[in-house]
């Protein structure tokens, strides 16, 4: 086996506290990020080009990653996003007849750190008593005080803006031409699902960098708004927020999928505020307050909304509450066709009990739409 013996490599949190481990492959460097961790068993790849976790390391609590290599379908996004990779065991060989290629490869190629044989039980223990921080991987294991100075600069995740840092540059299609629907979508972080999701429904979708103007997407003459999931701290979002807010004006349908559902929260006066250590899994139970219905769903998300300030706005009617803590997991609006959820529908891997949003969103279309 190539790599039986391995470099050292360590993960530095925030508060100081030192976890070991080895590099993978004979990566160099280091990598900076929020350290946060997703349970989901499979996914590896879609989570790791899930623009939604651009400037984070991410911590893999599965114990094998990698063992089914990879596959160009199972991509969000055209790169891997994650900031860096911390996980127990790194399969180096991998067993999939349909794999292209192995994980090892996918991450050289996008020049992404990893890090294996972390105690990932006992880091992500720690993360859960005592937060979501920021951390470091490093190839540097003897310059632990010089590398502490440094992740003193990386900038807090809360506040923080990235949509700018992961939205399209220029304005593109998706989907067949012919399709009965259009939607323009505003790209703050699109995962390449939603698109596929929306377009299998009957949409052509034109996709809008992050800070279009509503002018140049009623260009497009759509039928309905689509806001994305995506990166950072919802907040500073403000021309999102606006165009959001005049999506809203023209009365057509609008839908926003996690980052884009904390965008249509704050359009109403909403705030939003940075959980203590976020969502990231696929088994996150959701209860459907107007079905009575439960449903496990696919998450990636470390601000919520603010429960308080949403039950008491009379525009706006929850719609979903997540189980395990009773966070916000979805709304509507009282005098618009727009609702969101704070979870993924479009969900590739995970469950598909939430195919039904898109479904609904379709419906809301139709009956816009002069027959
Ligand atoms: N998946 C997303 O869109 C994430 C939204 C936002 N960045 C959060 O962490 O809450």
């Amino acid at each position: 086996m190539k790599y039986t013996t391995r470099k050292k490599a360590i993960v530095l949190l925030e508060d100081g506290t030192v976890f070991y481990g080895k590099v993978v492959g004979d990566m160099e460097g280091t990598a900076f990020g929020e350290v946060c961790f997703n349970t989901g068993m499979t996914g590896y790849q879609e989570i790791f080009t899930d623009p939604s976790y651009y400037g984070q390391l991410m911590v893999m609590t599965n114990a094998h990653i990698g063992n089914y290599g990879t596959h160009v379908e199972e991509i969000e996004s055209d790169s891997v996003k994650i900031a860096g990779l911390i996980c127990k065991n790194f399969s180096y060989p991998y067993s999939r007849p349909s794999a292209e290629g192995s994980l090892l490869e996918f991450l050289g190629r996008n020049n992404i750190l990893a890090v294996s044989d972390v105690d990932t039980r006992a880091l992500v223990s720690y993360i859960r008593d005592n937060g979501a921080m920021n951390a470091l991987i490093s190839t540097r294991v003897d310059e632990i005080d010089q590398l502490k100075e440094e992740l003193k600069a990386v900038p807090s995740m809360q506040g923080l803006e990235l949509a700018s840092k992961v939205s399209t540059k220029e304005p593109y299609f998706f989907g067949d031409a012919n399709a009965p629907y259009r939607i323009a979508a505003l790209d703050i972080g699109i995962k390449k699902n939603i698109l596929r999701s929306l377009a299998e429904r009957g949409a052509y979708i034109q996709v809008f960098p992050y800070n279009a103007s509503i002018e140049e997407m009623k260009a497009f003459d759509p039928h309905a708004y689509f806001v994305s999931n995506g990166p950072g701290d919802p907040e500073p979002l403000k021309e999102a927020i606006a165009t959001t807010t005049a999506m809203l004006k023209t009365g057509k349908p609008v839908f926003g999928i996690c980052l884009g559902h904390q965008v249509l929260a704050l359009t109403q006066g909403i705030s939003t505020y940075k959980m203590h250590q976020g969502h990231r899994g696929i088994n996150h139970p959701i209860l459907n307050l107007l079905t009575g219905k439960g449903e496990i769903t696919s998450q990636n998300h470390g601000f919520a909304i603010s429960a308080e300030q949403a039950a008491a706005n009379e525009g706006v009617e929850v719609t979903h509450r997540h189980l395990n803590d009773d966070t916000v997991a979805g709304i509507r609006l009282k005098n618009h066709k727009a609702f969101s959820v704070q979870y993924h529908p479009e969900a590739s891997p995970g469950p598909h009990d939430s195919k039904y949003l898109f479904d609904e969103f379709f419906e809301a279309i139709k009956e816009a739409v002069p027959a």
